[in-house]
């Protein structure tokens, strides 16, 4: 059966429960509306990252005990034997006074727990669905929000209890897993550590101050929780744990006294236990004058301080970054222009957007661009420094005579003629080892159609207009088409110059200025034999002297 929603109690002694509300502080609520906006917005901007408390102990010690007292509710699987078998990631939402409380869990969307005991059930029933039944371990999260007005807006994580040996379906392994899944979460500079430890059992030597401690050496996040101080032995107490004398800790301890296992068995409700809590220490005289380290109310006080510190702490650094980040986006949003709802406003804005793309590509190809850059040459003035530059610069330094040696045209000759020896070189022997350097010019011709086609695409990204960055779709859509309408002209544009540069071979223009044949070949070639020189191959003076035709080479 459900509880009635509780506050704790008020010891004599202590002060009123706290909440966010009566400690007089408003930076919570502030915090808190601010989170609902941004988690409305389902942005990935997250301004401030509120503290998780994550509680730790030794198997048994209380954890989930003190969990639920904070909370007010009783909603927790607990017992003797091992009970938290998986991570529950317990995230606490303040609702309106009026408003009923109610539970809600990520792995059933939807559904509302008005029933805290149905919650238990679930919780059981979802360890077992990942765990398994027999007392095995998962280091799966359960997720579960609790929507309540007594709450403050925080998130408890309730981890495993840590133990030594083995048990049902737990692995030989079970400390050192357990103890690696308790400090993936401790670790986290923004994770409060409840560090709870037994009074009845050896409290110097503690297992969750030692883990504690080693997440946070400084001791700036760690409360030590001690609990079960009803249980002790006669004559003993923890009045100098409580003092720090023992283990010292920055933000101190807290005394609690939560249910025994009779309670629960007897369903004795949290607000019962708050008063029996308060009863015990005012019994005691050996806490009396410990007011403000003992009892659930003063545990719940401590840790609304120190979320209210926190906030304090990053409130002045989230005005600004709020402010600014306002300030650009309203910037942004300008830059994006109307708004529009209907169909025709839609296509007048795409029709918009097409047309100041292809002005910008046209202008950027014409040199007309406003935008004028004086560090880059780009768009047309680019396309013909390709031209100009690069392709005529490669042309030239194609060398007509590369890998074409005086052997080579002896044997071309005496094959072409023979048994007869030969002046002069017929005509079929040139022509075929005139073709073979004329095909040297195919690569560098379809590598400026590359270097084009690049400039283009390149080009093509810079004229993404401002509009379209809101349409990312769109912006996508227009790179497609105009990538695939250049690359289907690349393909064309390749075999065109692989035609002309065939072209050029099939037909070798002798009637060029630059062509030296004919009668003028001979009289050099006479020349040449005159003063002795007879060789059939000589390059001179930049003319390639090929028996008796002459090619200039530069
Ligand atoms: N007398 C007494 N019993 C307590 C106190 N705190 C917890 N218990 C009992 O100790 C047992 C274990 O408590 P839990 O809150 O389940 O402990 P836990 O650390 O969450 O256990 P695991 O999650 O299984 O590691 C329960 O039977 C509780 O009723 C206390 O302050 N006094």
């Amino acid at each position: 059966m459900a509880e009635e929603p509780v506050a704790p109690s008020t010891p004599h002694h202590q002060q009123s429960p706290p909440s966010a509300a009566s400690l007089g502080h408003n930076v919570i609520p502030i915090v808190n509306k601010l989170q609902d906006i941004f988690a409305q917005i389902g942005t990935n901007f997250n301004p401030i990252e509120l503290p998780q408390v994550a509680v730790v102990g030794c198997q048994s010690s209380g954890k989930s005990s003190v969990l639920e007292a904070l909370v007010g509710r009783d909603f927790l699987p607990r017992g003797s034997g091992i009970c938290t078998r998986r991570p529950l990631v317990l995230q606490l939402v303040q609702i309106d006074a009026t408003d009923e409380e109610y539970g809600e869990f990520l792995h059933v969307p939807g559904t509302r727990f008005y029933d805290f005991d149905e919650i238990r059930r679930e919780i059981q029933a979802e360890t077992d669905r990942e765990a398994g039944g027999n007392k095995g371990l998962s280091d799966k999260q359960i997720r579960l929000k609790i929507f309540s007005p007594n709450v403050l807006d925080i998130t408890l994580v309730d981890l495993p209890g840590i133990t030594k040996v083995p048990v049902g379906d737990q692995p030989s392994d079970i400390e050192s897993r357990i103890r690696t899944m308790i400090m993936s979460y401790i670790k986290l500079p923004t994770c409060l550590i409840l560090a709870v430890t037994p009074a009845n059992s050896d409290l110097a030597n503690s297992d969750a101050l030692q883990i504690a401690g080693n997440a946070d050496p400084d001791g700036y996040r760690t409360i030590g929780v001690i609990t079960k101080l009803d249980i002790m032995d006669r004559g003993t107490d923890a009045r100098s744990f409580l003092l720090g004398k023992v283990i010292p800790l920055r933000l101190g301890y807290v005394g609690v006294v939560n249910r025994s296992q009779e309670d629960i068995m007897l369903n004795r409700t949290i607000k019962d236990a708050l008063v029996a809590e308060e009863k015990f220490f005012r019994s005691q005289p050996v806490y009396n004058d410990l007011a403000d380290r003992c009892g659930v109310p003063q545990l719940a006080k401590k840790l609304n301080q120190i979320l209210v510190q926190h906030i304090k702490k990053v409130l002045p650094g989230l005005k600004s970054h709020i402010s600014a980040t306002l300030v650009s986006v309203a910037k942004e949003h300008a830059s994006f222009g109307e708004l529009t709802e209907s169909k025709a406003g839609m296509g007048a804005l795409l029709l918009n957007i097409l047309s100041k793309y292809s002005e910008a590509f046209c202008s950027m190809i014409e040199g007309n661009n406003e935008e004028m850059s004086t560090s880059e040459i780009f768009g047309g003035a680019r396309i013909h420094y390709i031209f100009q530059s690069l392709f005529v610069k490669r042309l030239e330094e194609v060398d007509p005579c590369e890998d074409l040696t005086d052997d080579d045209i002896r044997t071309a000759i005496h094959n072409a003629t023979g048994p007869r020896s030969a002046l002069f070189v017929p005509d079929v022997p040139f022509e075929v080892l005139i073709r073979r350097q004329i095909a040297r010019l195919l690569d560098p011709s379809v590598q400026c159609a590359r270097f084009v086609y690049h400039e283009l695409i390149k080009m093509s990204h810079r004229c993404m207009v401002h509009e379209l960055q809101r349409f990312p779709v769109l912006r996508k859509r227009i790179d497609d088409v105009t990538g695939n309408f250049l690359r289907d002209g690349l393909q064309p544009s390749e075999t065109m110059i692989g035609h002309i540069v065939e072209m050029e071979m099939d037909y070798i223009n002798s009637s060029h200025p630059n062509f030296i044949g004919g009668s003028k070949a001979v009289e050099i070639a006479m020349k040449q034999v005159k003063s002795s020189k007879a060789a059939t191959v000589q390059k001179h003076k930049g003319l390639t002297v090929c028996g008796g035709l002459f090619v200039k080479t530069t």
